[in-house]
């Protein structure tokens, strides 16, 4: 069955999809993406939102990311599941999947593009206090193992932590310490989610990255 993935290496998103892939030992063809001149496979693919990743699944694509995730969890079924077998634990792992793309990366981009001290310390509280959330969800979610997934790194894994190499260009770009001693147990679980085999590999370089965000936000923020 052939498998490709369109992707580009800063997206989070398609780190997702890379970190799911090789936790279920997928073999998979990568397409590098250009955003700025982005190939006719992704426009066909993607009709809706013309976004990566994509995969590709015998020529069929899914778009989306933690769609995505969901989908390579429910057809490669080797190994440990992605996300929880309780129902609830599934809804739990979903839900915080949700609200971090949906309320804490806007807020950690707000914080990126502040314009004024006020708007950048405006959208900085947001981002701690979400980081903050995070905490306690994982406390919750974890049950004292390593991962919010129990053992193994799992759905709401890489729904949050395809945002650490973000989190520590704030962190150099901005003088900040995100993940500080009010998130211990948060800052611990990224050294290991990053340090893993299935992740270690696919995390953007931490020099590129920086370049990269330098060049996509430092101009703004200095209008
Ligand atoms: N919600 C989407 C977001 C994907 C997304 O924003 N991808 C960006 C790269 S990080 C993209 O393809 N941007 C191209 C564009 O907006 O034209 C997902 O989770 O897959």
């Amino acid at each position: 069955m052939a498998v490709k993935l369109m992707g580009a290496w800063p997206s989070p998103f398609a780190v997702r999809a890379r970190i799911a892939l090789n936790l279920k030992s997928v073999d998979y063809e990568y397409q590098e993406e250009d955003l700025g001149n982005k190939s006719e496979l992704l426009l066909t693919s993607n009709p809706v939102y013309k976004k990566v990743p994509v995969l590709l699944h015998d020529d069929k694509p899914i778009c989306e990311s933690m769609i995505i995730v969901s989908y390579i969890d429910e057809v490669w079924t080797d190994g440990p599941s992605l996300l929880p077998s309780d129902p609830y634990d599934r809804a739990i792992a979903r839900f915080w999947a949700y609200y971090v793309d949906d309320k804490w990366f806007p807020s950690l981009v707000d914080m990126a593009k502040a314009k004024t001290d006020e708007t950048k310390k405006e959208a900085t509280e947001k981002v701690l206090e979400g980081l903050k959330l995070f905490e306690e969800a994982f406390v919750k979610c974890s049950k004292g193992k390593p991962f919010f997934n129990g053992e193994n790194i799992g759905y709401l894994d890489v729904a949050i932590g395809c945002y650490l190499g973000l989190i520590k260009m704030a962190d150099l770009m901005m003088g900040l310490k995100l993940l500080n001693d009010k998130t211990p147990l948060l800052a611990a679980w990224g050294e290991r989610f990053c340090a893993s085999e299935a992740v270690k590999d696919v995390m953007p370089e931490q020099e590129r990255l920086l370049e990269f965000v330098k060049a996509r936000f430092a101009p703004q923020a200095a209008q």
